[in-house]
C-alpha cells in the first residue's frame, strides 16, 4: 500500500510533514493526500459533470475535437492517443489555461491558446476553472513542503509558477475492454507533480515498483493520488523519483473515471537543480537515462515531447510533424 499524508498537519508539524512527503517521493512517488480541505460535494460535482459529459452521443463529444485544436485541448475519442506508439483506449478532454493563442509560435509555443468547452452538461466550464484554480493551491503547498525538505528555500519554484503555468487537467474515461487491454501505456509525467482524483470503485491503476514489479493503486476514498513527475527527478538530481505508471483497461461492462490535475510550470521555466544537503546528495540516482524518453529541463520541451507523442493526429495536421515510424 502506497503512504497516505495528511495536508492538514503540515502547519502543525512542518518538520513531520516534510520529511514523509520527501521520503514517499523518493521511496514511491505515489501516495495518497487526505486533509487537503476539499468536501465530498467538490469530488462528487467533478465526477458527476463527466460522467454526464461521457454520456453524451459521440456526435455532440465531437463539436470540441482535440483535432480542431492546434493546441492539443478538447476531447479526443477512443483509441485517438498513443503512449510508446501503442493505442490508449480511453476518451477525454485536455483542458488547460484559457490563454490567447500566441502569434506565430513556434515549437512548444503552440500548446497555448483557448480551450475547447463543451456547452453540456450545463455548468461544466465553472466547475472545473474552480477545480483548477482550487487545485493549483493545494500544488504550490506540497511544492513548497518539498522545496523545503530537499533543502532549498520555501520559494525555490515559485518564480517558475508566478505568470503563466502550463497546467493540465485531463476528464477521462476508460471503457472496460477484453480486445485494448492498455487504458494508457505505461509512462512518467512530464511536469512537477499530478493530483489524480479517481472516481471510488474504479479499478486499474497500476504503479511500477522494480524492472517487471507493478502494484495496484486503487482509489481511497476522499484522497487525491499524488504522483511527482519528471521536473521534480531532474530538479532532486534523481532523488525525487518520477515513478512510471499505466491504467490497464477495466473489466468489460465496467469502467474508470478519472481527472488528472497536472501542476506545470510556464512553458519557458527551465528547473533550478537543488543543491542537496549531503545526506541526501549520497542518495540521489541521477535523472533516468533512457534514450526513448529524453527528459529537458525547460519544462515546454518536455511538454511539446509528451503532447506530440501522445496525439500525432494533431501534431501531424496543425503542426506539420510526421508520424514516427
Ligand atoms: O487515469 C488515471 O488514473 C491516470 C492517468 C495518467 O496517468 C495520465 O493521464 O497521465
Ligand atoms: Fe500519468
Amino acid at each position: 500500500m502506497l503512504p497516505v499524508l495528511d495536508l492538514s498537519t503540515a502547519d502543525a508539524d512542518p518538520d513531520a510533514f516534510r520529511t514523509a512527503v520527501r521520503e514517499a517521493a523518493h521511496t514511491h512517488g505515489f501516495f495518497y493526500l487526505v486533509g487537503h480541505g476539499f468536501g465530498s460535494d467538490r469530488f462528487d460535482e467533478v465526477l458527476s459533470l463527466a460522467r454526464q459529459f461521457f454520456a453524451l452521443p459521440a456526435e455532440e463529444k465531437d463539436e470540441i475535437s482535440q483535432l480542431e485544436s492546434p493546441h492539443f485541448r478538447g476531447w479526443s475519442r477512443l483509441g485517438g492517443e498513443l503512449t510508446n506508439g501503442a493505442v490508449d483506449w480511453r476518451e477525454q478532454i485536455d483542458i488547460g489555461p484559457q490563454r490567447p493563442a500566441v502569434v506565430d509560435a513556434e515549437g512548444y509555443w503552440n500548446l497555448q491558446g483557448p480551450n475547447l468547452w463543451p456547452t453540456n452538461p450545463p455548468g461544466f466550464r465553472r466547475a472545473f476553472e474552480r477545480w483548477s484554480d482550487d487545485l493549483a493551491e493545494v500544488g504550490m503547498r506540497l511544492l513548497r513542503q518539498w522545496a523545503v525538505s530537499l533543502g532549498a528555500t520555501e520559494d525555490h519554484f515559485d518564480a517558475a509558477f508566478a505568470d503563466a503555468p502550463a497546467t493540465l487537467m485531463k476528464v477521462v474515461r476508460y471503457p472496460g475492454s477484453a480486445e485494448h487491454p492498455q487504458g494508457v501505456g505505461a509512462h512518467k509525467d512530464s511536469g512537477v507533480l499530478t493530483l489524480l482524483l479517481v472516481e471510488p470503485g474504479s479499478t486499474g491503476l497500476q504503479v511500477q515498483t522494480g524492472d517487471d514489479r507493478w502494484i495496484d493503486a486503487p482509489p481511497l476514498e476522499g484522497a487525491f493520488i499524488v504522483n511527482t513527475g519528471e521536473l521534480l527527478e531532474v530538479a532532486s538530481g534523481g532523488y525525487l523519483r518520477a515513478t512510471r505508471h499505466r491504467v490497464l483497461a477495466p473489466r468489460p461492462g465496467t469502467d474508470r473515471i478519472s481527472i488528472p490535475y497536472f501542476f506545470n510550470p510556464a512553458l519557458d521555466a527551465v528547473i533550478d537543480i537543488i543543491d542537496l544537503p549531503e545526506g541526501l546528495a549520497d542518495l540521489a540516482h541521477g535523472v533516468e537515462a533512457d534514450p526513448d524518453n529524453p527528459i529537458f529541463s525547460t519544462y515546454g520541451e518536455n511538454a511539446w515531447k509528451s503532447r506530440t507523442r501522445a496525439h500525432p493526429d494533431v501534431a501531424e495536421r496543425h503542426h506539420g510533424i510526421p508520424p514516427a515510424r
